[in-house]
């Protein structure tokens, strides 16, 4: 069954987008975060804290394949990290799996994170100034892994209903 998967750097906005894809196209959405908020009983932060990032990877790629292998057509909201770890930029190749890059400027990441950033373990302790150049750096090393989607959807100075237009484009 088809999947249509939104992936970027925090604060792209795959989860916002997915859910307001989903409004207009009737397919469900599935955020990554929430489906292992939920089946872990602890949030993204709880889990951090308590396990670890390598504890989360781990959980993060199970449920990536537990959420492919359902039979239902769905929308999915990855996390920020979901396809640099664990070959799971792998997992974007198949054919039932259409995977857009929601692709973001470190400037629209920061203004968008700055005020948004303490459900966020990776960026939550950090000042301005570190989180602009963690952005900076961290965006550059993850862009390999972004750019293995079949598809990039420029988000920066659009409007939530101007990013779902341009999905549905491709998708039409
Ligand atoms: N045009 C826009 N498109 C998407 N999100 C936007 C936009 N403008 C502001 N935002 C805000 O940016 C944040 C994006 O966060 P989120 O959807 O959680 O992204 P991600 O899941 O990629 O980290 C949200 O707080 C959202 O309200
Ligand atoms: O970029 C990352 O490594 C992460 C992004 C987060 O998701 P969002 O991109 O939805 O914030 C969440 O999965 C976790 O905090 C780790
Ligand atoms: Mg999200």
């Amino acid at each position: 069954m088809k999947k249509i998967i939104l992936l970027g750097y925090m604060g792209c906005g795959k989860s916002t987008i997915a859910q307001n894809l989903s409004k207009n196209t009737n397919i469900p959405f599935l955020d990554l975060d929430k489906c292992i908020e939920k089946k872990a009983n602890l949030s993204i932060n709880e889990i951090f804290e308590q396990y670890g990032e390598i504890y989360f990877r781990k959980l993060e790629h199970e449920m990536f394949v537990e959420l492919l292998q359902s039979s239902e057509n769905s929308i999915i909201g990855l996390g920020g990290g979901t396809p640099c770890y664990a070959n799971n930029h792998e997992l974007l190749k198949r054919d039932d799996v259409t995977s857009i890059y929601l692709k973001a400027s470190i400037e629209t990441l920061y203004n968008r994170l700055v005020h948004n950033k303490s459900k966020r373990p990776l960026i939550a302790n950090m000042n301005e100034d570190e989180m602009k150049e963690f952005i900076a750096k961290h965006l550059f090393d993850r862009s390999f892994y972004y750019n293995h989607a079949q598809h990039k959807v420029a988000v920066d100075d659009k409007t939530v209903d101007e990013t779902v237009e341009d999905i549905l484009g491709i998708l039409a």
